[in-house]
């Protein structure tokens, strides 16, 4: 949804480039002249002088690519913890010589998947502004000879121009997940004039609105409630989710018809929920239909901060427990449209495809939810009930942020979970407690919450009950755990890389004992491991490269003439959508699955 951004503090500066371009002098002389302005700045670097990244710093020149990956994000996440944040949160600006860009470089000129280093640090909070230097690759030589190297990339001669190369990417990436880019070319420029530039560009972001804040710790949310207590998920890398939701499927009337017996009584659940920390809706117009919106709206509207409603659409009713998908663009187009009336939001913060409809090209249907986000009426998109391979086919019109599919202990959807995993892509469970069978047995509900909380930390499950008893339960489940709240909160963002470490370590002694070979799943169950097709991480196996964008960071001659344009990048899907304007009539197709999540 969209609101009014809550005041943030502080703001976050990343400065990043090829090796010897000259990021500390900058970061150095940025600091400098932002404190003359009276502004309170705290300056930092990548490896930070944490445990981690003392631990990568002495190991840089003689571990492995996939060893120093995992290290180099495990040492993001902890900086960002315990460093970065928290001056954030105190209202200074902090900048950073290197952060995630370096992360999706250094280590792929080591070799390693760029898919892996992005699913490593997908998590880590974008920052505010990247100041993304180059200099043409003479200039960088002359540089280095006269400063001397320090590191064995610099040694390695034939790598710089890869490190450029891989820095643009990566800054585009990184505009594309919200990061304001400016791009400075310092071929002809002097240290004072590149100084000069650098602080016009974080004056205009000082005054320009702020995009919301989002961070991997709980620092924007309420920290204290149960529900953070299961940790933070950063729903496509701006919007934070406490990862126990609640799913609202349940508030409707028999067969997920009409009204629930007592509305009272709904409203009260989903009030509750959002007493207890709940901060990630599920919901679609579907439920009831439209019966659950409605609710939601009148529940909980002016909704509190941090509140994320994930709505869906394209799934039409016949009555009862019937459900036929219909994906035509006009139909979705008027979807979203009653969706943003209904929760009375300017935005719909996540918007899935309820089914993707077989009669229509996927390309129309994602198509055209990238046109209604491009318009500004979608912040992310979700796919429910999708193979894999439909999801790398959505991802090549459109960044698809989450996947809802069917996933329990009972019917595990192991393929999707691993692509998830591995892609960083947030996967939402539905039917979590099997469709209901261990729903009001708390000890069981429990445990099968703690099981999918405990698989991977893009799980955020979303149990739905009518009862505010069975919902203090479902909420209640990391609080119960023995691993306090906040112990959990600062483990969480390292976990991930570390476990990735143990999981895709060739070597023996590392990898963690019962854990398959990389290239198998990462979930620690009896299910036997994929066919591993080698033993280097070369091997695993590749994700669709992101989505196709233009990027609009003035990489040319930005130094001189360009450089104060803000950049922000839009999905372009030009194919997509000229097969979206084809319009066609709406046509319900047959009724698919009895329950659709
Ligand atoms: N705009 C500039 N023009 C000329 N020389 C510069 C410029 N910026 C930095 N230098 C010089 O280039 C050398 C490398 O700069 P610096 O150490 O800041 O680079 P860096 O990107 O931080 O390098 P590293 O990747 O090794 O950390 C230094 O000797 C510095 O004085
Ligand atoms: C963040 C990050 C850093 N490195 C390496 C690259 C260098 O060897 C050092 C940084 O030192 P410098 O003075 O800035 O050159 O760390 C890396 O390999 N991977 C990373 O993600």
């Amino acid at each position: 949804m969209t609101t009014t951004p809550p005041a943030s503090g502080g703001m976050f500066i990343a400065v990043d480039g090829p090796s010897g371009v000259g990021k500390s002098t900058l970061t150095r002389a940025l600091t400098i002249q932002l404190g003359q302005d009276g502004h309170a700045v705290h300056r930092t670097a990548e490896p930070s002088d944490g445990p981690i990244g003392t631990l990568a710093r002495g190991m840089t020149n003689a571990a492995d690519g996939l060893t120093l990956a995992c290290l180099y994000a495990a040492d993001r996440y902890h900086h960002l913890a315990h460093e970065i944040e928290p001056r954030l949160a105190a209202g200074a600006i902090v900048i950073t010589d290197r952060y995630v860009a370096s992360g999706l470089v250094m280590q792929r000129l080591d070799g390693v998947d760029p898919d892996l280093l992005w699913a490593l640090n997908e998590q880590a909070r974008t920052p505010d502004l990247l100041l993304s230097l180059t200099a043409d690759d003479d200039v960088i030589r002359r540089r280095l000879t006269r400063r001397g190297t320090h590191n064995r990339y610099q040694d390695q001669h034939t790598s710089s121009r890869d490190e450029a190369t891989w820095h643009k990417e990566a800054a585009e990436h990184l505009a594309a997940t919200g990061a304001v880019v400016h791009a400075i070319d310092t071929t002809h420029l002097s240290a004072n004039a590149v100084t000069a530039l650098a602080h016009r560009h974080v004056h205009d972001a000082l005054a320009a609105p702020r995009r919301r804040h989002s961070g991997m710790t709980a620092t924007t949310l309420d920290a204290a409630s149960p529900a953070a207590a299961s940790g933070t998920f950063l729903l496509g890398g701006d919007l934070p989710v406490h990862r126990i939701g609640y799913g609202t499927m349940q508030l409707t009337g028999p067969g997920h018809w009409y009204h629930p017996a007592d509305i009272n009584a709904a409203k009260q659940v989903l009030r509750r929920a959002v007493d207890l920390g709940v901060n990630h809706l599920d919901t679609a117009d579907a439920y009831g239909p439209e019966t659950v919106e409605h609710l939601i709206r009148k529940a909980l509207h002016p909704y509190p901060d941090h509140l994320v409603i994930a709505t869906k659409g394209g799934m039409t009713r016949q009555g009862p427990n019937r459900w036929a998908p219909v994906g035509r663009p006009e139909y979705l187009r008027q979807c979203v449209e009653m969706s943003l009336r209904r929760l009375a939001v300017d935005r719909i913060d996540l918007y899935y495809l309820h089914r993707v409809d077989s009669k229509v090209p996927l390309e129309d249907q994602v198509g055209e939810l990238a046109a209604l986000r491009d318009e500004g009426k979608l912040r992310h998109i979700g796919l429910s009930k999708v193979t894999t391979i439909q999801l790398e086919a959505a991802r090549r019109i459109a960044p698809i942020t989450a996947v809802q599919n069917k996933f329990n202990r009972h019917e595990p959807d192991w393929a999707m979970f691993d692509h998830c995993t591995r892609t960083g892509t947030a996967f939402v469970p539905y039917a979590p407690l099997a469709a209901g069978a261990l729903a009001g047995r708390p000890g069981a509900a429990r445990r099968e919450l703690s099981w999918l909380l405990g698989l991977s930390p893009v799980v955020l499950p979303i149990p739905g009950s009518t009862s505010i008893q069975h919902l203090q339960q479902n909420v209640h489940v990391w609080w119960c755990r023995s691993v306090s709240g906040p112990t959990y909160r600062a483990l969480q963002p390292v976990t991930w890389p570390v476990l990735a470490f143990l999981r895709f370590s060739t070597s023996p002694k590392t990898r963690l004992p019962g854990l398959p070979a990389m290239g198998g799943p990462l979930h620690p169950t009896g299910v036997p491991p994929a066919p591993c097709g080698g033993t280097t991480h070369r091997t695993l196996p590749r994700t669709e490269p992101p989505p196709a964008r233009t990027p609009r960071i003035p990489w040319g001659n930005c130094g001189a003439t360009d450089g104060l344009r803000r950049s922000s990048l839009s999905t372009t899907v030009p194919h997509a959508r000229k097969r979206c304007r084809r319009s066609s009539r709406i046509r319900p197709g047959q009724p698919t699955s009895p329950k659709p999540g």
